[in-house]
């Protein structure tokens, strides 16, 4: 199949789904009717190449090409995957269905964004119904990975795993509903929340501010990495979930919740909404909120990575999938060519790398090439396996320079020199680059320690012939201009 995507539809949603599948390397293709869709689009791309490059701690995949097209049939002829994100109207999307399927490939996915219609709603009248299943992402796209598939006994089995596969493979968690039901499990879930949301604005008990702190001050935090079950396990104490059910079940009979009955959408309603909300955020543009909430999430999501938690987990498991079969997944002695330098790293700064001087900030570098001399490291056999057996590299000295600048999301790459390989001695400079311009050094001098000792040890002789190997014939290359450098040198 091609990894070409098509998207209809590219509003708010099917611009976030645009940037998802070019960022993962797909060609990305648009129909869309506004005259508008291309800036609208180029901005929300603007956004994403700022953001979600650097989620992962592995470069993605190089970037698809992105086309705009005037015809539906030509834009999704070939496509494996068409992304339908037209407005939320039944009718309108049943139409555009059927102007696909008369254009496209039967094997193709066609995914339909819908908040709340069921497949088996999209699905009647379709010339092929098995081709339609529901993807509900939740926005932005770019960044947060759950996708809700549902689908109808009518999608063929192979057709919901190619689905739920190519969804895993652009980083995504597809959460496969057990049936259909009307707008699916998160939806409903925030509906609810909405409805009390809106009771409580318009019986004056909060304003939209004070209802937006409630959340983003208090459960909002502890629902991102946790969610409610286990939330409430908690808070039962150390009798845990049963304990909590017995306390706080019967409070569901109590009038704590106007869940059953729905607010009267009325022009005083949205007007009282909508002033409110003006005045709480009226002093940001949209575009200014979706780059305070996506370096926020950036924040957040990298934070939970480096617990393995949570999103954080399906992160990490996406950087594993990236990296097997990229120089970055090698193992030790898989390295065939010594002769030259070693790419160590290659990823792009995350969103929270950068500072007030609006590029990388200094201790990331620092950051960066650790991370080549611990992939150095376990390329020449200092893995965690060894290291858990005792021994490991203390690093005794570090020199950086910085010569050029790096901006979020910008892609860098890694490459480590041997100087030095002898016994406890392991001397490597590391160069970061940009494409050609050579960003910044890194000069490091480690020592192999006894972790129990905590003094300097000779490593195994499987890392001193790995190390030796390496500085053979890295010392057949000329001294790299900069090694051996004391700071306030003249340049
Ligand atoms: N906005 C949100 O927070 C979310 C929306 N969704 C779903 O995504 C879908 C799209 O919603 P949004 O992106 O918010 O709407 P939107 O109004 O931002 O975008 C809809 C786009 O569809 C285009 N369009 C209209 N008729 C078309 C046609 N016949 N062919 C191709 N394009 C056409 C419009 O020009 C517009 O650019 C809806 O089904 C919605 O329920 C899903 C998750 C979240
Ligand atoms: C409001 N909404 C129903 C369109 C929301 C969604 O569908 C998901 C989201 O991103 O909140």
């Amino acid at each position: 199949m091609s990894k070409i995507a098509t998207i209809v539809g590219g509003g708010v949603i099917g611009g976030g789904w645009a940037a998802r599948f070019l960022l993962n390397g797909w060609d990305v293709r648009i129909f869309d009717p506004d005259p508008q869709a291309e800036r609208k689009i180029g901005e929300v791309l603007d956004n994403a190449r700022r953001a979600l490059p650097g989620l992962t701690d592995v470069a993605l995949p190089t970037e698809g090409a992105l086309t705009f097209h005037d015809d539906l049939a030509e834009a999704v002829a070939g496509a494996a995957w068409i992304q339908e994100s037209v407005p939320e109207q039944l009718p309108l999307k049943q139409k555009v269905f059927a102007q696909i399927q008369a254009a496209c490939d039967p094997g193709a996915v066609i995914g339909s964004s819908t908040s709340g219609f069921k497949p088996s709603e999209l699905q009647a009248g379709a010339a092929w119904v098995g081709q339609i299943v529901v993807t509900h992402p939740f926005n932005p796209v770019y960044l947060l990975p759950v996708v809700e598939l549902v689908t109808s006994p009518d999608n063929p089995a192979e057709l919901v795993a190619r689905a739920a596969d190519t969804l895993t493979s652009i980083g995504m968690y597809p959460l496969h509903l057990k049936k259909e039901i009307d707008a699916h499990v998160a939806d409903r879930l925030l509906e609810a929340v909405w409805r009390e949301a809106l009771w409580l604005v318009k019986d004056e008990i909060a304003t939209t501010e004070e209802i937006d702190n409630a959340i983003r001050y208090g459960f909002g935090i502890r629902w991102a990495q946790m969610g409610l079950f286990e939330t409430y396990r908690i808070a039962g104490g150390e009798a845990g979930m049963r304990h909590f059910m017995a306390q706080f079940g019967p409070a569901l009979k109590w009038p704590w919740t106007k869940l059953m009955d729905v607010p009267e959408f009325t022009e005083d309603l949205v007007d009282l909404i909508a002033d409110q909300s003006d005045a709480q955020s009226g002093a940001y543009s949209i575009r200014e909120l979706e780059r305070i909430r996506d370096t926020n999430l950036v924040g957040m999501m990298r934070a939970l990575k480096a617990q393995n938690w949570g999103a954080g987990e399906l992160l990490n498991a996406q950087d594993g999938r990236l990296k097997s079969g990229s120089v970055l997944g090698a193992r030790a002695g898989e390295i065939a060519d010594v002769s030259q330098p070693i790419v160590t790293l290659r990823r792009a700064v995350p969103l929270d790398w950068t500072d007030y001087n609006g590029h990388m900030t200094e201790f990331r570098y620092l950051e960066a090439f650790a991370s080549a001399s611990d992939r150095f490291m376990e390329l020449v056999g200092a893995d965690a396996d060894y290291i858990a057996s005792g021994g490991s590299y203390f690093t005794a000295e570090s020199h950086i320079r910085h010569i050029d600048e790096l901006h979020a999301g910008a892609l860098f790459t890694i490459h480590t020199r041997v100087l030095l390989g002898q016994g406890k001695k392991m001397h490597l400079f590391h160069e970061m680059r940009a494409g050609d311009r050579l960003i910044a050094t890194g000069e490091h001098f480690l020592l192999h320690v006894s972790l129990e000792s905590r003094r300097p040890s000779d490593p195994s002789a499987e890392i001193q012939a790995a190390l030796e190997r390496i500085a053979t014939a890295h010392a057949a290359l000329p001294l790299p201009e900069g090694a051996g450098r004391f700071v306030g040198q003249p340049r």
